[in-house]
């Protein structure tokens, strides 16, 4: 049987598997060993089978075929185990309360029986070894305990010289190989898990970093906002108070996160302590290998002397064949040399034997050191990895717990500052508070005043009611007296009518009767002014008259003397001073008015003149005479009186 090749692929992706896959070809070679027929010898070619381990039932031993399922079976379960997230928490790092203590106890047994022990792990009852392969006993054992057991076993395998082992112990190294794969592949679950919570609590510290950043940068704004809303308006403050508790609280879940990232991290510390302590139990465990593999070299020195032995005993026969020739007596001797020579080469066929499976087992066992060599070192590097990262994880956390002091501080001075504003508008709404109160109190006397003022009003205007319901009644009273009358009017008004039209067809008639008169009148009249102004015509179109003025104060009463002759128009001037026809001249006109003659008998004169220009005919009257000779005097007695008339 070979062990299984790896390829650097393999080892890369996944360490744990090919360690578990070490561990595997390591039972199956025990198993091989062990199932030859209870004694583990190798056969004479020197070539290993790859038989199954077999089962005592009912004291006899089963079939190689059942031994071999058994062991797929164990295989597949041991796959499945490794694969399981219920079984990747390994139970030497339970933390439950509960099973603690058990734990402990099975552990403490464990160790106990197997540190312990009288003798050889062969020499051990198969009831106490069976009791020791309870599930509970061993998945509670620490694993040094069971590395160190399996040290023990293996060592215990290379001291026996017929290579034989017994059926409990093998199957309880297979048990013991089991459960340290399953822990071995639960830590590299384990690991996988971490790297995997590393990487999520990389991203998840790089969006609280953005969340800080954003904060930070958000927070000036709001200080700005709030300290707008501090200069006016009152009802705004609630808000900043209400945004500062979400932020307190924000603060507190981010704190609360960090936490438990740090615990977490604490975890992780303690899980690559964990590992830390398999990995020098491997180490160890490969001393220990270093130890068979100088223990094997001694063996090898073993054989040497036996070989040495051998030739000294084969010239030892040489000699006694000498001696028999030469002596009867020795006869005796020889015999004991032979069978002394036959045990002897039995001794070093099985010597051969045994040196010869070592040898094969020193070749697999070197190989497998190799690569288990060649795991521990990629663990080793994952290790290093991880610690790596759990140092880069430190400084991103010191980091952030800087940023979060940083975020601390400056969101202390942002309440200090919400404080004051708060402080402030606290002040404020006292005073206005104050105010309100002082302005309910007017309002209230206001009210009150009011309340009375309308109940005055109301009684006036209840007054008001009733008088004006007794004005209304009155008022519906005459409205029922002044229908009547109405009515009353209105048969007078038909009556009035009936009168009026019987009137007006009797003024109709009269108007006829006016109409014709008139008619008449008119042509009377325009005959009456054609003859009229016939007579003027007859009067003569061109009329002179002379007014003699009376003598004014002044004058010379003596100087000039008149005689009018009579009313044919005729003037006699007569003047002392001369004598003959110059004494006396004669003058003739239309009509002589006189110094006594009025101002209306002058317009009397005048007026069908007048007259005539209404008529529409035109009259020119102008006056002609001596300055101071009374023209104006004349002329504007008559204007006044033809418009006064
Ligand atoms: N018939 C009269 N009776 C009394 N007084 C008269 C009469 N006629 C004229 N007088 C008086 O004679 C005066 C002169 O009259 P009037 O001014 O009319 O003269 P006259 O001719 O218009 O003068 P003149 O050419 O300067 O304008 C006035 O004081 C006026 O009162």
């Amino acid at each position: 049987m070979g062990l299984p090749s790896f390829a650097p692929s393999d080892l890369e992706t996944g360490p744990m598997s090919a360690v578990v896959a070490c561990l595997l070809a390591l039972r199956d070679r025990f198993v091989s060993h062990a199932g030859e027929g209870w004694t583990c010898g190798l056969p004479q070619n020197g070539r290993m089978h790859t038989v199954g381990f077999p089962r005592r039932e009912n004291g006899q031993v089963t079939q190689n075929s059942e031994v071999r399922e058994d062991v797929k079976q164990m295989e597949t379960t041991l796959q499945k185990v490794s694969k399981s997230p219920a079984m990747s928490e390994p139970p030497s790092v339970i933390s439950r309360p509960e099973l603690s203590s058990t734990a402990r106890h099975a552990g403490r047994n464990f160790h106990e029986v197997f540190q312990l022990r009288q003798g050889g792990y062969s020499d051990l009852p198969s009831s106490k070894i069976s009791d020791m392969m309870k599930s509970t006993s061993l998945d509670n054992a620490p694993t040094q305990s069971l590395l160190s057991v399996v040290n023990g076993i293996l060592d215990e395998i290379i001291e026996r010289k017929n290579g034989e082992i017994p059926y409990h112990l093998a199957f309880l190294l297979r048990k013991i190989i089991l459960e340290v794969e399953r822990r071995i592949s639960t830590q590299a679950e384990h690991i996988r898990n971490q790297n995997n919570l590393m990487k999520a609590r990389e991203e998840k510290y790089k969006s609280r970093i953005r969340v800080l950043e954003a904060l930070a940068s958000g927070t000036s704004g709001q200080i700005h906002v709030s300290s707008n809303a501090a200069n006016g308006k009152a009802h705004v403050a609630a808000e900043p108070v209400h945004r500062m508790k979400m932020e307190k609280d924000k603060f507190e879940e981010k704190r609360q996160l960090l936490e438990e990232d740090q615990t977490k991290l604490t975890k992780d510390k303690e899980n690559v302590t964990t590992l830390t302590k398999d990995k020098e139990d491997m180490t160890r465990l490969l001393n220990d290998k270093e130890d068979i593999i100088r223990l094997m070299k001694e063996k090898e020195e073993m054989a040497r002397l036996i070989k040495e032995k051998e030739d000294t005993v084969i010239l030892k026969k040489g000699k006694d064949g000498d001696r028999n020739q030469s002596a009867d007596e020795h006869i005796a001797k020889p015999i004991m040399y032979k069978d002394e020579l036959i045990s002897l080469m039995k001794e070093k066929e099985n010597y051969k034997v045994t040196i010869m499976k070592l040898k094969l087992e020193l070749e697999a066992m070197k190989s497998s050191c190799e690569k288990s060599h060649s795991l521990l070192e990629t663990k080793n590097k994952d290790v290093v990895n991880l610690l790596k990262d759990k140092e880069n994880s430190g400084n991103v956390i010191s980091q952030l717990r800087q940023e979060l002091a940083m975020a601390r501080r400056s969101h202390e001075t942002y309440i200090q500052d919400l404080k004051t504003t708060a402080l402030q508008e606290n002040r404020n709404f006292e005073q206005r508070i104050k105010e309100v109160e002082l302005k309910l109190e007017d309002s209230t006397k206001r009210e009150r005043y009011l309340e009375e003022l309308l109940e005055a009003r109301i009684q006036t205007w209840e007054q008001k009611e009733i008088m004006l319901n007794q004005f209304v009644g009155l008022q519906m009273q005459n409205i029922q007296d002044l229908r009547l009358s109405s009515v009353s009017i209105r048969h007078e008004i038909q009556n009035c009518q009936k009168r009026w039209s019987e009137e007006l067809s009797g003024l109709g008639q009269s108007l006829k009767v006016l109409a014709n008169a008139s008619e008449k009148y008119h042509a009377a009249l325009e005959e009456n002014r054609k003859l009229f102004n016939e007579v003027q015509e007859l009067k003569g179109n061109i009329r002179v008259f002379c007014r003699i003025r009376p003598f004014l104060p002044n004058e010379d009463h003596k100087s000039s003397t008149t005689e009018i002759t009579g009313d044919n128009g005729e003037l006699i001037l007569a003047n002392p001073t001369k004598i003959g026809k110059e004494g006396n001249k004669l003058f003739k006109f239309n009509k002589v008015l006189g110094p006594t003659t009025s101002q209306d008998e002058v317009f009397r004169d005048i007026q069908p003149l007048v007259r005539s220009v209404l008529d529409g005919y035109n009259v020119c009257i102008f006056a002609y005479g001596q300055t101071g000779s009374g023209k104006t005097y004349t002329m504007i007695r008559c204007v006044y009186c033809a418009f006064s008339n």
